[in-house]
């Protein structure tokens, strides 16, 4: 009877939960890529999840707008293998409500932990990196499953120092800096774009001397207080982004021409003569079409969705000016 007792000692259910995850107390890093709207976030993201690494990788989009949710899904779901997590943010103020829905997004990502053993968070170009990190240190209920590995910031070349220096009005941050700043790993995309001269430029220019790096008594002033004080310091005192910037969505039914395209610079249009969905990206004056693997069904009713992100847009006209050009390619076909 006595040796019955022996086996209960032994909770069976640690045995199974071992066989789904090897190491189930094992922290999951995060890294949190970077970058201004445009950089080349996602086509780094798109290298990481094809190139060979022996990870299964878990990827966080922290996307701007509306219709932007579908292209982004579009972009990423060709790497084989993947599980998303979508942190969804609305026009709000970005930096301050990038922290729940962030917390939210892992929280339900690590409902599925053991199928992946690596975070990828990519963040929107507009939101500042400092207040998606500080989220896994305030939630320490969060901090016992993951762990910041870095942050990977990526700097066009060709735009990234109109965008470095821009002026901002009184008591707004620069994004584009910001996320310069805080970054742990830059990466100088789109270098085909650049000459020479231009490429050293942007590296002089994101490149910060060790003096200006060392010995900044940055928190002289809080000296002896907790480190959970100084963040709650951190947080109170963040200059919020800029609110000009404004995302308009909008879907305008039918077909248009490529070569009339270049009236327009972004969205997800249905090319006529194509029988998939094409992606277009634009960033300032250039743009591209990607031809993605999602066919236009038979009977589906063609759509053209535009998100445009940017100042002083007006809803209204571009939508107006759009639907003309669309009505016009309807009516000479
Ligand atoms: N010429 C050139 N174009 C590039 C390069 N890398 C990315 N692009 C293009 O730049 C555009 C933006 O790239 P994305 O990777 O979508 O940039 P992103 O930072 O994720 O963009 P958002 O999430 O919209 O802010 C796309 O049209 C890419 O094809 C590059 O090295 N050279
Ligand atoms: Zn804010």
């Amino acid at each position: 009877m006595e040796d019955e007792d022996c086996p209960d000692l032994v909770p069976i259910g640690a045995d199974a939960a071992e066989q789904t995850d090897a190491n189930p107390s094992r922290k999951i890093p995060v890294t949190i890529i970077t970058g201004y709207l445009g950089a080349g976030k996602t086509t780094l993201l798109n290298y990481i999840l094809t190139e060979q690494h022996n990870k299964r990788i878990a990827v966080i989009l922290n996307e701007f707008g509306e219709g932007s949710a579908l292209e982004k899904s579009l972009a990423i779901s060709q790497g084989g293998e993947l599980y998303e997590e979508w942190l969804e943010l609305r026009n709000g103020c970005l930096c301050c409500s990038v922290k729940d829905n962030g917390v939210k997004a892992i929280e339900n990502l690590m409902q599925r932990r053991g199928k992946f053993d690596y975070i990828l968070l990519e963040t929107t170009g507009l939101a500042d990196p400092g207040a998606v990190a500080s989220m896994f240190w305030v939630d320490s209920e969060l901090g016992s499953d993951i762990y910041l590995d870095g942050i990977v910031s990526v700097v066009d070349a060709k735009h990234g120092l109109q965008h470095l220096t821009e002026e901002k009005p009184e008591g707004l941050i620069n994004e584009a800096s910001r996320q310069v700043a805080l970054a742990d790993l830059i990466i100088i995309n789109k270098t085909d774009l650049v000459s020479e001269e231009e490429l050293n430029k942007v590296r002089t220019s994101v490149r910060v001397d060790l003096s200006n790096v060392l010995d900044l008594h940055a928190f002289d002033s809080l000296s002896g207080v907790s480190l959970q004080k100084k963040l709650e310091h951190v947080k109170t005192t963040h200059a919020h982004l800029d609110k000009a910037i404004i995302t308009v969505t909008f879907e305008v039914p039918g077909n248009i021409k490529e070569e009339n395209l270049n009236l327009f610079i972004q969205g997800l249009v249905s090319i006529q003569g194509k029988s998939h969905q094409v992606l277009v990206q634009g960033v300032h004056e250039l743009y591209d079409l990607e031809e993605t693997s999602v066919a236009w069904k038979e009977d589906e009713k063609r759509m053209n969705r535009l998100v445009l992100i940017g100042r002083n847009l007006d809803k209204e006209i571009i939508k107006e000016v759009f639907r003309a050009t669309v009505r016009e390619e309807q009516g000479n076909s």
